[in-house]
């Protein structure tokens, strides 16, 4: 029953409540941004039922502390003041016990600590009341309230207020605690990733920060300083040149030749002579003295591209040099000395080949000092929008073209495609569609149509009516986060939903919004679904 005219100075219970309640949930319904909803209500608190001080706190349960999410009439100082510890003060005990805290007069109540600073003198009389905020798994933080002595007031009548109005916003403290927890998180991980980065130092000319990058560049800097053969392993176009350059410019040998040579492309009778040189009339052709690439590799590194390819006969020479590092040109008397670092990389399997008698055993062991393995793209998907964003930038610098962004879309496909030719595919892919841009900007109809098909992206529809309607719903939530870059209220505007209904979605679908924030850089935010 409402009509309760306990208030001195107050008609009836309700006659306040009522539209203070009904303005709080017109509240919840229309605020966008959660984190936005909890000062409106405290100041409809104060129009309606005329609290002079108010404060909403919250739960962080990984640290277990309770900090002032929102305050009426407190100043910021203050409201920084307000940190409790579960259990400590009045709102530590109603979060630690999950009840209600009545304290009729403060300053005659050892248990108000008055963090927040209240002239507890000049207020004398005045009341503090303190209600929990419950979700399903407990106590999530409180709402309370004070009123000075000469208010209008009923303490009983302020608990029943505040118990309703905890449950009604309850579902907003949740989802706000959920995102302070999960900002705290990012904060964490992006320490780290820093500290980490610092400690790892990438390669410049090296795109990508993804763990297993990382994991390559911690390689890359143990083996840089060392003169061990590193054999570096991995598909076909997933950056093995590149880590091999990269180990070359951090070693000691880094201002000295950097020589590549591709065992796949030289025929069988020139790569003798092209590795270690010839002597004049050495054979038919030979009109002259020539260097081979060990010795304009000296004093620097060779690189030894598909070594998988080299033939038998060059494969004991090889073994020769890494051993006794010496070598004779083809045709020649004298034996020459190398002071030359060798990385040797292949994309095929050594261990398959060496049964085969394709490949030397002895050579295999003392390639394989210290094998470094390049992960393919689709396990390291994380780095596609940075890879992306470097080779638009790469060629309008060739083409003198000036692609602004790639949109959203585009991006989702290029996440989810496979990849089988890796980085050199992407490459190729986003040059294309570079060529392909009309108005400054990757659209998906630039992407190749191999990246368009269901099957390479996974997306076909089977299923019940109600599972195909799921699966798009789902999906277009994850491409609405995707291009607000995870923002919740900006997705929830763009679907033409709540924050709360697509709290709710997200929950159902187990989404995790915090992916979506890591997805792209700054340049390419805006999406294509406005
Ligand atoms: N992490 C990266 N950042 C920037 N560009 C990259 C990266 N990885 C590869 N690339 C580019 O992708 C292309 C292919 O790389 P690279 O030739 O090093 O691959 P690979 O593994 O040696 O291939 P293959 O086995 O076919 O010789 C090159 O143009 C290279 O510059």
């Amino acid at each position: 029953m409402l009509a309760c005219c306990v208030r001195r100075g107050r008609d009836c219970y309700g006659e306040s409540e009522l539209p203070l309640l009904f303005g709080i949930s017109s509240l919840l319904n229309q605020t966008k941004d959660i984190k936005d909803v909890m000062y409106p209500i405290l100041e409809l608190m104060s129009q309606y039922i005329n609290t002079r001080r108010s404060m909403i706190t919250i739960l962080n349960r990984k640290s277990s502390k309770i900090f002032i999410e929102d305050a009426y009439g407190l100043t910021p100082q203050a409201k920084a003041r307000g940190v409790y510890s579960l259990g400590e003060g009045i709102t530590g005990m109603v979060v630690k016990t999950g009840c209600s805290i009545v304290i009729p007069d403060i300053s005659k109540d050892s248990r108000f600590l008055n963090k927040t600073g209240f002239d507890l003198l000049r207020n004398q009389g005045a009341s503090f009341v303190c209600v929990p905020i419950q979700a399903d798994d407990g106590t999530i933080g409180t709402i309370s309230i004070f009123r000075f002595k000469t208010d209008n007031f009923s303490v009983s009548q302020d608990q029943k207020t505040l118990s309703i109005i905890g449950s009604l916003i309850a579902q907003s403290v949740k989802m706000r605690q959920e995102q302070i927890e999960e900002l705290e998180k990012l904060k964490r991980e992006n320490e780290k990733l820093s500290e980490a980065l610092r400690g790892i130092n990438k390669p410049a000319n090296i795109i990508g920060n993804s763990g297993k990058m990382q994991e390559v560049y911690q390689l890359l800097h143990t083996v840089a300083p060392t003169n061990a053969t590193v054999l570096i392993r991995g598909e076909s176009g997933v950056g093995k040149e590149l880590i091999a350059e990269a180990i070359h410019n951090a070693s000691s040998r880094a201002g000295m030749p950097f020589i590549k040579v591709n065992c796949s492309a030289l025929p069988e009778n020139l790569i003798e002579s092209e590795l270690f040189g010839h002597e004049k009339g050495s054979f038919t052709g030979a009109e002259g003295l020539r260097k081979g690439r060990f010795e304009l590799a000296e004093k620097g590194t060779i690189f030894l591209d598909e070594i998988g390819d080299l033939p038998l006969s060059t494969q004991v020479k090889l073994l020769r040099v890494l051993q006794q590092r010496e070598f004779d040109r083809v045709g020649g008397t004298k034996t020459l000395k190398a002071d030359v670092r060798v990385i040797a990389a292949t994309n095929r399997n050594l261990e398959e080949l060496i049964k085969e008698n394709k490949f030397r055993e002895d050579l295999f062991y003392r390639i394989n000092v210290f094998p470094i393995y390049v992960p393919p793209l689709r396990e390291r998907r994380n780095d596609i929008p940075a890879l992306a964003d470097h080779f638009v930038a790469k060629f309008n610098r060739i083409n003198g073209s000036r692609i602004k962004r790639i949109s959203s879309c585009a991006i989702d496909l290029l996440m989810l495609y496979k990849w089988p030719g890796n980085i050199r595919e992407l490459e190729n892919c986003i040059e294309r569609a570079c060529i392909l841009s009309t108005d400054e900007v990757i659209r998906s109809v630039n992407l190749p149509p191999t990246l368009q098909t269901a099957e390479s992206s996974h997306t076909e529809r089977k299923g019940t009516l109600e599972k195909v309607l799921e699966g798009v719903e789902k999906q277009m939530i994850i491409d609405t986060l995707t291009g607000t870059k995870g923002n919740m209220a900006k997705a929830a505007e763009i679907m033409g939903i709540t924050e709360r209904i697509l709290g709710l979605r997200i929950r159902k679908y187990e989404i995790n919004p915090r992916l979506y924030k890591s997805l792209r850089s700054n340049k390419i935010q805006e999406n294509e679904y406005y």
